[in-house]
């Protein structure tokens, strides 16, 4: 299996209940839910994406012939040290690519993996942390994990059938667009109404991190 990466870096996770964290993010090419062509994006499923996930061509990024190969990369970002090694496999949707080798290659140096899906697709069996952030649209077929995201506001999603679902930690997140403070607003205003939800921010936005 040939896996296609858009870019790889090392940062800080920047969302979610890892925020702070240190961690080497490998951004996947290609997703299920829309092209990545802005032409394409009003038609397309998943019409609020932030990322370029289209080729290969990023810093970090390239095809990678064999999950040893990517996995040497992933570690040459990490640098020295064996201790608390974590990846965040992203995209695009990484479950269109992440498979059985690539899991098992990443544990045997000793990573700890989570995964960012948009969870119309089954997540890895072996995945250490699932981040699912549902589409607005699509059919999540993933409705367990360890936490659930949802970028607010999404009309057309129901986030009452989703506090049915099997995940640990339940977050709101502000979507990123236009119309800025009105969607933090809103998200703050989700949180304050329902306490089993709590907010994430971007943080890797407000400190100017990858
Ligand atoms: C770019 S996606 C890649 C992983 C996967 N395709 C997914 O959607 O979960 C990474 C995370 O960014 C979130 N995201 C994408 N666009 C966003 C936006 N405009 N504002 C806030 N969060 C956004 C997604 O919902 C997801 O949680
Ligand atoms: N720092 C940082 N944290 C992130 N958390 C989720 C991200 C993503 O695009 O999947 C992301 C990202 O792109 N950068
Ligand atoms: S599902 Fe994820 S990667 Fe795909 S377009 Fe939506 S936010 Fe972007
Ligand atoms: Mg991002």
């Amino acid at each position: 299996m040939t896996y296609a990466v858009k870019e790889m870096f090392l940062t800080l996770q920047g969302e979610g209940v890892n925020a702070g964290r240190r961690a080497v993010f490998v951004r996947f090419a290609g997703c299920n839910l829309w092209s990545g062509r802005e032409q394409d994006r009003a038609a397309a499923v998943c019409k609020f994406c932030d990322t370029d996930f289209v080729g290969t061509d990023g810093v970090g990024g390239g095809k990678f012939a064999t999950a040893d190969l990517l996995v040497a990369e992933v570690a040459g970002h990490w640098g020295e040290g064996r201790d608390r090694r974590f990846v965040v496999l992203t995209g695009g949707e990484p479950m269109l690519q992440v498979d059985d080798a690539l899991v098992d290659a990443l544990h045997a140096a000793g990573f700890e993996i989570a995964i960012e899906s948009n969870g119309t697709l089954p997540a890895h069996p072996r995945l250490d942390w699932v981040c699912i952030s549902p589409k607005a649209g699509s059919e999540v077929v993933q409705r367990a994990g360890d936490e659930l995201k949802l970028v607010w506001p999404q009309p057309g999603s129901d986030p009452d059938a989703m506090e049915g679902w099997d995940f640990a930690h339940f977050l709101v997140q502000p979507m990123d667009d236009a119309r800025g403070a009105e969607n933090v607003r809103a998200a703050v205003d989700f949180a304050m109404a329902r306490p089993k939800w709590r907010l994430s921010l971007q943080t890797h936005k407000a400190l100017g991190l990858r």
